[in-house]
């Protein structure tokens, strides 16, 4: 399904690569299948060339016409000039990704019209490694056989929830910024670690190990968090005198909070693209 099939990241950032990294690990598709393109900066599009073999094309460099997936990748502050370029250069044939925190499938469908097939789209930065929870939704006029196109492309990248669009804000909230959660709570593991004597690298790994064990157990065991957390916990031992501490400090409420905002985040900036098409309507 996916032979052959010709993919352009418009945007060349962060997300952008660690997902071209993931495809290309994947050996599903070939680096020469993939392009990818950015405002100005030749020096990152050959970076990403040297580094991945996919192409780098400046935007007057590329032939639209022989793209069969657009995967739009650039912040969503920019998406309004960028779709603005490309919006006559669109066919009803090719398929339409998007990674933007809180865009909404409308704002491409309205924008490009064509019955144009949409597919939304949250991966996070784990795509690197295979290891992305992505989620995806649909776009009104989106056929089955685009859905499998995507699933079979995003599959490269991780697992894949196909879920409804009024969940995307919250999935954006635990999944395409919960890496960075962990790395945070991560970095303040490391540094007591590291006060207590060892050694950083093995300190490191000491950690990750921990979080992925944690993780695995989860996927494999069946079993609710709650209940793995209790089978840590020996009574008066260390672990209640950890779990205490997050208690006392409220570090449930913060990792709630956390997810709250971000979700709030997501919702703010579908308001804000909404309002900024009615005024271009007006
Ligand atoms: N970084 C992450 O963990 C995740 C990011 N996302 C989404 O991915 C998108 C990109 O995020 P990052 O890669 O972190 O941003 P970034 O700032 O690293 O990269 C943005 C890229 O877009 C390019 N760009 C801007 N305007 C453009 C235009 N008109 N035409 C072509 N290229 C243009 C920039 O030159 C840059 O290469 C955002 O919308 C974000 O919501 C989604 C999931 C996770
Ligand atoms: O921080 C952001 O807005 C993007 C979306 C999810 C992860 N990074």
């Amino acid at each position: 399904m996916l032979a052959d099939k010709k993919i352009l990241f418009i945007g060349a950032g962060s997300m952008a690569e660690a997902m071209i990294s993931g495809f290309v690990q994947s050996e599903k598709i070939s680096p020469k299948q993939i392009i990818v393109t950015n405002r100005t900066n030749e020096k990152r599009l050959s970076e990403l060339e040297s580094k991945y073999g996919v192409i780098g094309l400046t935007q007057n460099q590329l032939s639209l016409t022989e793209i069969d997936i657009f995967i739009f990748a650039m912040k969503p502050k920019d998406v309004a000039k960028a779709i603005e370029t490309l919006k006559h250069h669109i066919q009803a044939n090719q398929l339409i990704l998007s990674v933007l925190a809180g865009i909404p499938t409308s704002y491409f469908e309205q924008i490009l019209q064509n019955d144009q097939q949409v597919v939304r789209v949250m991966p996070n930065t784990s795509s690197m490694i295979g290891e992305s929870a992505t989620a995806i939704s649909p776009g009104l006029h989106t056929t089955d056989e685009k859905i499998q196109l995507a699933k079979s492309l995003l599959e490269c990248i991780g697992r894949i929830f196909i879920i409804d669009e009024q969940k995307m804000d919250v999935f954006t909230g635990i999944a395409g910024s919960g890496p960075a959660y962990f790395y945070y709570f991560m970095e303040y593991m490391e540094k007591e670690a590291l006060k207590a004597g060892l050694e950083v690298e093995n300190a490191r790994q000491i950690i990750a190990q921990t979080i992925v064990g944690a993780a695995k157990m989860v996927q494999e065991q069946e079993e609710s968090p709650t209940l793995l957390r209790e089978n840590v916990t020996s009574p008066n031992g260390t672990t209640a005198a950890g779990i205490s501490a997050l208690e006392v400090y409220q570090g449930g409420l913060a990792i709630s909070k956390a997810v709250e905002y971000a979700t709030k985040r997501s919702k703010e900036i579908s308001v804000q693209i909404k309002d900024s098409i009615l005024v271009s309507i007006d």
